[in-house]
């Protein structure tokens, strides 16, 4: 089983507030695409409701959307009632706060944007212990609306 998470941060670690991205990057989508495309992507409820319907599901990508509701459902989602349920053998986990954090101990590769700035947020990226080494990263981006990212690969020491 091979867990991947993708995430995008801020400097001061928010990934999100109220339900939504604190910021609009459209390279940096384009990249989280390209990333994830042809996979299975595992995700929370509140993730799933924060994409927008066009999107909705994630194309080209199998959607497995985790809820504690045992009546929920959406089209294009499979739907998944606790991590321990998963056992596709390679998927990435795409948020949110508390999905990446339950699934942490079990991943073994990260893709982690930084975005040079502070966001207010009420959502964090997951803290990374002293094992997690990057990689390999993209130095910095300069995106169209001047704001600068990079996006690290990490793994496990
Ligand atoms: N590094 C990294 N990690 C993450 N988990 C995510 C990102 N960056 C960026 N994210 C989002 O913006 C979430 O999605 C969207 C949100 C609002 C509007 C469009 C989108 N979509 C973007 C992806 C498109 C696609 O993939 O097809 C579909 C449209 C999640």
């Amino acid at each position: 089983m091979s867990v991947h998470m993708i995430w995008a941060q801020a400097r001061n670690g928010v990934i999100g507030a109220a339900g939504d991205i604190p910021w609009r990057l459209p390279g940096e989508q384009r990249l989280f695409k390209e990333r994830t495309m042809g996979s299975t992507v595992v995700m929370g409820r509140a993730t799933w409701d924060s994409l927008p319907e066009r999107v909705r599901p994630l194309p080209g990508r199998r959607n497995v959307v985790l809820t504690r509701d045992p009546g929920w459902k959406a089209e294009g989602a499979v739907v998944t009632h606790s991590p321990e349920e998963i056992t596709e053998d390679d998927f990435w986990v795409i948020g949110g706060g508390g999905i990446y954090a339950a699934f942490l101990p079990r991943a073994e590769h990260l893709v982690r944007t930084t975005i040079d700035f502070d966001a207010e947020g009420d959502t964090f990226a997951p803290d990374l212990g002293p094992e997690w080494v990057v990689s390999s990263s993209t130095g910095w981006i300069t995106a169209e609306t001047g704001h600068r990212y990079r996006i690290d690969d990490l793994e496990r020491l």
